[in-house]
């Protein structure tokens, strides 16, 4: 999308507030030129009486003050854009984001994310602040000419070369500034997202004695940036260089010019000094003429870079409602309808593959009965995390369907949350604050039973061990708790929440074998709990109702354990690799 059509769907969703910041500002200029006329006026009555020259004086200043007051009007108007500007961009930037499937990344660092929710918003909508501007600066310089010609028309014509001349350099300082500017947020963005690494990243980076290396990273993003903003500052310079001295000069040239013609009477004092105010105005319209032209450019790198995290160019420009006044409360527990009651979850032909390598899941079949326990099993690599998150929707599936007691599901985002399922996955998000709102995620306690939830998650010797119990505070992404405590603490969550189905990604892989008995014997005792669990562990193997064998993306066995290894080679070997005390007994059985 180009900036100019970036530029005028926006004006289009927000006419009224543009209307009025160009009207304010088309009024006050407007008494800015009658000011400069009475000015002239005042002048040019001097000699005469002396209640003429007052007059003048006291209309110069109403008009004055009249322009002033219509900043007011303006404001109004640039304040209306800038909030609907900002908040819009911000919000479809957000909602793109939010929509992504899950587990697919962020098409760029959240610190260059984060640069873009700021600086490209804003550079955006104060761009499109000054776009009404602009449109009066045009048409007030058209007018004062036409009025100077009527005047003057050699100085006239001699005003206006200049002016157009100064304009042009302008105009050309300003394409040098966009494309400056361009390269100051990029690297900008750089220097954010890299910093954002390193912080997340300390004490890897200590342990693996990459601290000057980093540093000496972070330097050259750092230089890279400095470089780009020193051109920019340069072109800023040569620019305010030519306005102020470019307009002496011409001033300097209709003085001289108008001097022969001062001589002879041709040219009162009052004309020339309107000429001087008026060339004045148009000198400084000029400047912000050719910066709008040029930014008209810029506003089109802005759109591509948001529109990249909101999803596309119609995303970014959707229309929506941006005011929320309405008290944010904590959810109520999830309701389940009836239909909504698992029965059987019946997958057909999944195929997900990941773009950058193309492995991933092929065509992949299976049922879950309720009150099941199913298994996903393969070596690494094999595809099972990959298969979850298909079919969870957090991937996007390439072919397939899924469907909740035989009806397809056909937004696997929405329609598997809460209470329908509940999914921990194999690095489960922890966030600072107390274990407690970690469970709780939004929930209200009141509606929920969260010493069931702990207990299920075998977590309550680890409350016993710390004396702030659930008030505990786990630090930033839950870095004062264990691994193991780690995955504990999301499986509560999950717990909370009382799914239909439960989801586990490898969740016992940080835990010791007895903790791990505990965790799921608690589960089996959960009265119809449907449990669909990535394991390669023995003690999930075994409790398995069907295990699912994947092998480099496909399903190649399915079904219980005993049969299992008695009709899979694979199986047998992974067997003997996760058992290998008991994998010969089993061969033989
Ligand atoms: N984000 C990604 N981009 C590209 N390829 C990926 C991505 N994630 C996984 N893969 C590839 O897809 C294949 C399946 O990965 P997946 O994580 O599903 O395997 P897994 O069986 O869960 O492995 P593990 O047991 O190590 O968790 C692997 O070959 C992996 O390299």
């Amino acid at each position: 999308m180009s900036g100019f059509t970036f530029v005028r769907r926006l004006y289009g969703m927000m006419l009224p507030a543009a209307l009025l910041t160009a009207f304010g500002f088309g009024l006050g200029s407007a008494l800015a030129a009658l000011a400069a006329v009475m000015t002239s006026r005042f002048f040019d009555a001097l000699p005469g009486t002396t209640r003429e020259p007052v007059l003048y004086a006291v209309a110069f200043l109403v008009a004055g003050v009249g322009e002033q007051l219509t900043a007011f009007i303006w404001q109004v108007g640039v304040t209306l854009m800038d909030r609907f500007t900002t908040t819009l961009l911000r919000v479809n930037m957000l909602l793109g984001i939010y929509r992504r499937p899950g587990a697919l990344p962020l098409p760029v660092t959240p610190g260059e994310a984060i640069t873009r929710f700021r600086d490209d918003v804003q550079e955006s909508s104060f761009q499109m602040n000054r776009f009404p501007f602009a449109l009066v600066h045009v048409g007030a310089a058209l007018g004062i000419f036409a009025y100077l010609f009527t005047i003057q028309p050699l100085l006239a014509a001699l005003g206006a070369a200049g002016i157009a001349g100064i304009f042009l350099a302008m105009r050309r300082i300003h394409q040098n500034i966009v494309i400056y500017r361009d390269q100051v947020m990029d690297r900008t963005e750089a220097v954010t997202g890299y910093l954002g690494e390193i912080l997340s990243a300390v004490a890897v980076l200590q342990v693996a004695g990459a601290v000057p290396d980093a540093l000496r990273r972070f330097q050259a993003v750092n230089r890279d940036r400095e470089d780009a903003s020193l051109k920019e500052r340069l072109q800023w310079g040569l620019l305010f260089a030519l306005s102020e001295n470019g307009f002496y000069v011409g001033l300097g040239l209709v003085i001289l010019a108008a001097a022969p013609l001062l001589a002879t009477g041709q040219f009162s004092p009052g004309q020339f000094a309107l000429f001087q105010l008026l060339l004045q105005q148009v000198g400084w319209r000029m400047w912000g003429l050719s910066e709008s032209v040029a930014q008209l450019q810029a506003m089109g790198v802005y759109q591509a870079r948001m529109a990249e995290l909101a999803g596309g160019d119609e995303e970014l420009l959707t229309r929506r409602r941006l005011e929320f006044t309405e008290e944010l409360r904590p959810d109520p527990a999830p309701v389940l309808r009836p239909e909504d009651r698992l029965e059987r979850l019946t997958v057909t032909g999944l195929t997900y593959r990941h773009p950058e390598t193309g492995r991933g899941v092929e065509d992949v079949s299976f049922t879950i009965p309720r009150g099941s326990f199913t298994v996903i099993t393969g070596k690494i690599g094999a595809g099972k995390t990959t298969l979850v998150r298909t079919l969870l929707g957090l991937l996007p599936a390439e072919a397939g369907e899924v469907r909740w007691n035989g009806r397809p599901v056909t937004d696997p985002m929405a329609f598997f949350t809460p209470p329908r399922i509940a999914y921990t996955p194999q690095v489960p998000r922890i966030f600072s604050g107390t274990l407690r709102a970690n469970i709780l995620m939004g929930l209200e306690e009141s509606a929920i039973d969260l010493n069931e939830a702990v207990e299920a998650a075998v977590l309550e010797p680890d409350l016993a061990q710390f004396p702030q119990g659930l008030e505990t505070e786990v630090g930033s992404r839950g870095l004062k708790l264990s691994g193991g405590q780690v995955q504990r603490t999301a499986a509560a969550r999950m717990f909370a929440r009382r799914p239909e189905l439960l989801v586990l990604d490898d969740i016992s892989s940080a835990l010791d074998n007895e903790t791990e008995a505990l965790l799921w014997r608690r589960l089996f005792a959960q009265e119809g709990a449907t449990v669909l669990c990535v394991s390669n562990r023995r003690a999930a193997l075994e409790q398995a109702d069907q295990i699912l064998l994947l092998e480099e993306g496909r399903l190649v066995a399915a079904g219980p354990l005993a049969e299992l290894l008695r009709t899979s080679p694979a199986m047998r070997e992974l067997w003997a690799a996760v058992a290998p005390e008991s994998a010969a007994v089993e061969m033989v059985v």
